[in-house]
């Protein structure tokens, strides 16, 4: 495989839905194709926390899932699973600090996986691209009900902090972001918001996602 196009990966990183089956009371693969209406650009299943399918459910849902990605031509990411995102034959995989090493990681998914790695300074910002992240997950942004372990706040001056340090390649902010919040972590210098609750726990979900993608817009014009 063809090492990634790095604009392609930015542009992807627009409107990021993370999600698995306890973000939601819905069925998720509806609740998956109504963001895919709204305009999101790229989907992470993240089967996590109380209540989250384990062993067959778990890799039935994320067959599913992964089917709809591909209908659509949304890349599917797979959070923390290296083997399950090989087993579905994921488009990448997504880590964090205390999550398997990134470099083995990469090692494992080839250059032609997207390889998404958690940031909270500059320092982890520069390791993460050392081995091999094509781009940066920071956050949270704003305080989350969705990650129990969420770090301290960062603030879209996360984001900016990693931009004055010269790093470079695509990121996306992510923890507690809103449509009326998406501009602010944008111009501090991200790419795209990552997003669960504002979208998956939505009244209307292809609403919501449209909002984002306004907002995303708005910041490009
Ligand atoms: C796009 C994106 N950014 C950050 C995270 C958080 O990853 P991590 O710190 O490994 O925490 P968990 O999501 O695994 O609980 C993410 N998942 N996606
Ligand atoms: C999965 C995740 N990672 C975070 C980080 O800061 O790295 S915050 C978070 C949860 C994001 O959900 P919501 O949009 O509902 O706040
Ligand atoms: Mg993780």
């Amino acid at each position: 495989m063809r090492p990634l196009d790095a604009e392609a990966v930015r542009r992807a990183m627009q409107v990021y839905l993370v999600m698995g089956s306890v973000n939601t009371a819905r069925d998720p693969v509806e609740v998956l194709r109504q963001a895919i209406a709204g305009g999101i650009t790229l989907f992470q299943f993240r089967e996590k926390g109380t209540g989250a399918l384990v062993g067959e459910a778990r890799i039935t849902l994320a067959m599913r899932l992964r089917e709809v990605c591909s209908q659509h031509e949304i890349p599917f990411i797979v959070n923390d699973d290296v083997e399950l995102a090989v087993a579905v034959e994921a488009d990448g995989m997504h880590v964090g600090q205390d999550d398997t090493d990134a470099a083995l990681v990469r090692a494992r998914i080839g250059v032609g996986r997207m390889l998404g790695v958690s940031a909270h300074s500059a320092l982890e910002a520069r390791r993460a691209v050392q081995a091999g992240a094509d781009y940066l997950g920071v956050g949270p942004m704003y305080p989350t009900q969705s990650k129990a372990d969420a770090h301290a706040v960062l603030g879209p001056a996360g984001v900016a902090e990693l931009r004055a340090a010269g790093i470079a390649v695509p990121v996306v902010g992510i923890g507690g972001i809103t449509p009326d919040t998406t501009a602010a972590v944008m111009a501090a210098g991200a790419d795209g918001v990552a997003v669960i609750s504002a979208i998956a726990g939505a009244a209307d979900v292809r609403a919501a996602a449209a909002q984002f993608a306004a907002a995303v817009r708005g910041m490009q014009a």
